[in-house]
């Protein structure tokens, strides 16, 4: 696109793409982009949460526009298969990316612990803790160690397929399968620091690259990847919800609206931010702000009728974008060494 950054371009068109809009450091995908393109932005984070970054990838827009699409992207009726499909979403990518990456690790370096949980109402409900008729069964947490990469993305998709079923959803005029929670899956990576000791030290000694005090033993890292399927923000005029409907609908508005509150309070580097207005922001607060690492997906329907939504969900993304990351604080010492070596060769 040319012109200025946060100009926003309108064209003529029935039921077609018509609105564009400038902007720097974000990428525009359209209809015709397969699911790998759109993973390749995603790709370059997964490194960081090894490096020590707690990283959230959440999709944002109104209802029907394609968030659980790009996330979850479409459902197999064989979960084994799901992580090798093509039409895989973010999720099921990131946990393959996640676990081959890992594989390339010393082995039993790693661990990685899962929780799935949906935001509804403003309640948090652990999906893995329910039973396949929804009620609750006790408090579960899946711990899934890294015996080799390929085995344990399956797995994760299968708790996660197993559990999709679950999600609070409700037809409305907009999106017949319309999903009324936020969708929230957090993968906690363990990684045991390595023994200082055995780091390749190059000979003569870089004077800037003080040797490591062999009794030091450093706590394991962890870092926290979360995947977020928002749900839709609505107009509830548009969506003709009336009732029980109704109300999901205004705590899903408040709960996002709480979100671009927090984005507002981090881009005006106010002291206080106000996390703990909702369950969404209170949950997301390791991965929002701070140094931690953040990317947004935002659809937009390409149709002319949703002009008013799609400039909104364009507006929540132009204040995410205005947040400033805090310099690093939790990078891997052991990385950081392995680095100036390499540096100082
Ligand atoms: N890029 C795309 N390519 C093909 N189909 C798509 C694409 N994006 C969305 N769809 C289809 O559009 C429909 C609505 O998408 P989806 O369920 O992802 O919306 P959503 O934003 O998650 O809605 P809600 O917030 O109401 O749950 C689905 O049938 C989905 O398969």
């Amino acid at each position: 696109f040319t012109g200025r950054e946060g100009e926003v371009q309108r064209g003529a068109g029935e039921e077609e793409a018509f609105v564009s809009v400038i902007c720097l450091n974000c990428r525009v995908y359209g209809p015709e982009d397969s699911q790998e393109t759109v993973f390749e932005e995603v790709n370059p984070l997964l490194t960081s949460l090894l490096d020590g970054y707690n990283v959230c990838i959440m999709a944002y827009g109104q209802t029907g526009s394609g968030k659980t699409h790009t996330m979850i992207g479409s459902q197999s009726e064989d979960p084994t298969a799901a992580v090798q499909d093509s039409h895989q979403g973010i999720i099921p990518k990131a946990a393959n990316e996640l676990f081959k990456l890992i594989s390339e690790k010393p082995a039993d370096s790693h661990t990685v612990e899962m929780s799935v949980v949906e935001v509804y109402n403003n309640e948090v409900l652990d999906l893995l803790a329910r039973d396949e008729g929804g009620a609750t069964v006790g408090v579960k947490r899946e711990v899934i160690t890294t015996s080799t990469g390929t085995t344990t993305a399956v797995k994760v998709m299968q708790l996660i397929n197993s559990v999709l079923k679950l999600r609070s959803h409700c037809p409305t005029l907009v999106h017949m399968d319309s999903s009324r929670s936020h969708f929230i899956v957090t993968l906690t990576v363990t990684s045991k620091s390595p023994d200082l000791r055995l780091l390749p030290v190059p000979l003569p000694l870089p004077l800037t690259m003080p040797l490591p005090r062999p009794s030091i033993t450093q706590p394991p890292l962890k870092t926290k990847l979360q995947l977020v399927d928002l749900a839709g923000s609505e107009c509830v005029g548009m969506s003709g919800v009336t009732g029980a409907v109704l109300w999901e609908s205004s705590c899903i508005n408040r709960s996002l609206s709480a979100l671009s509150d927090v984005l507002g309070a981090l881009v005006e580097r106010r002291p206080h931010v106000p996390y703990r207005n909702s369950k969404l922001t209170h949950l997301l607060q390791d991965a929002i702000g701070g140094d931690a690492k953040l990317l947004i997906m935002l659809c937009v329907s390409p149709t002319q009728r949703f002009l008013t939504e799609s400039l909104q969900s364009l507006g929540f993304g132009a204040r995410a974008r205005q947040v400033q990351r805090e310099p690093p604080r939790r990078k891997n010492t052991a990385l950081k060494m392995k680095r100036r070596t390499r540096l100082s060769d």
